[in-house]
């Protein structure tokens, strides 16, 4: 069976958790409420927009209104990072490396197909990769493990044979529950904050730290 690397897209593949952070604190300003961004971040980075607005608006919320709400968010989110959008430092590098080791390669996102499409489109990076998975393809967001389960599957990997990419604790929690490896990008919160996990091998500031003996073995 193959080998595959799945990757989280916000907060690994870019770095750019602080604008969905400034997005969501400007659209619950809007409706009155304040966040805290750190905590915020801890509690919802992976989760799907739309389970997002559901909990912190009500679960009454019909899906075409939690549908334009989401839209509302995400519109803001593209308006400020665009100016911004890059690759982090290695990931060209690593995928090249990872290819001509037969390595199979996919996205897990809780993103929805208009940020994939802003991201992988706008770095030219789809092409790259096997299977995209995102919010439009499975139920539940992350710390559920379907995003990585449905990945490895279009993959054609088993899980133990997967290595997920992560920068948030509901994603690495996902990819335990999922039964896969992790290596943790500190894009947004420190090493402390995945000491808990056993699944966790690696833990880097970016994809330029990493060693090939860890990856290929
Ligand atoms: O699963 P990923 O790629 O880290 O995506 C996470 C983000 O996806 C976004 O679409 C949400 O609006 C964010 O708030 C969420 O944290």
């Amino acid at each position: 069976m193959a080998n595959a690397f799945l990757f989280d897209m916000d907060g690994t593949i870019v770095d750019n958790m602080a604008f969905h952070t400034q997005s969501w604190i400007t659209f619950f300003e809007r409706r009155g409420q304040t966040i805290d961004a750190d905590a915020f971040f801890r509690a919802t980075a992976g989760r799907q927009g739309g389970e997002i607005i559901r909990t912190y608006l009500g679960e009454q919320l019909t899906d075409e209104e939690v549908g334009l709400l989401n839209q509302e968010k995400e519109s803001v989110y593209r308006e400020l990072y665009a100016p911004h959008l890059k690759a982090l430092a290695g990931f060209d590098a690593l995928i090249a490396q990872a290819k001509a080791h037969g390595v199979k390669l996919a996205v897990g996102t809780a993103a929805p197909p208009a940020n994939v499409e802003f991201t992988l489109d706008g770095l030219d990076l789809r092409q790259h990769f096997d299977a995209i998975v995102g919010a439009a393809d499975v139920a539940r967001g992350k710390p559920h493990p379907d995003v990585f389960l449905e990945a490895a599957a279009r993959c054609g990997a088993a899980p133990e044979n997967c290595i997920v990419f992560e920068d948030a604790p509901l994603g690495v929690e996902a990819a335990r529950r999922a039964g896969m490896r992790c290596i943790v990008l500190t894009t947004t919160l420190p090493a402390e904050a995945f000491t808990a996990f056993d699944n966790v091998i690696a833990i880097v500031r970016d994809f330029t730290e990493l060693k090939a003996e860890l990856l290929f073995a």
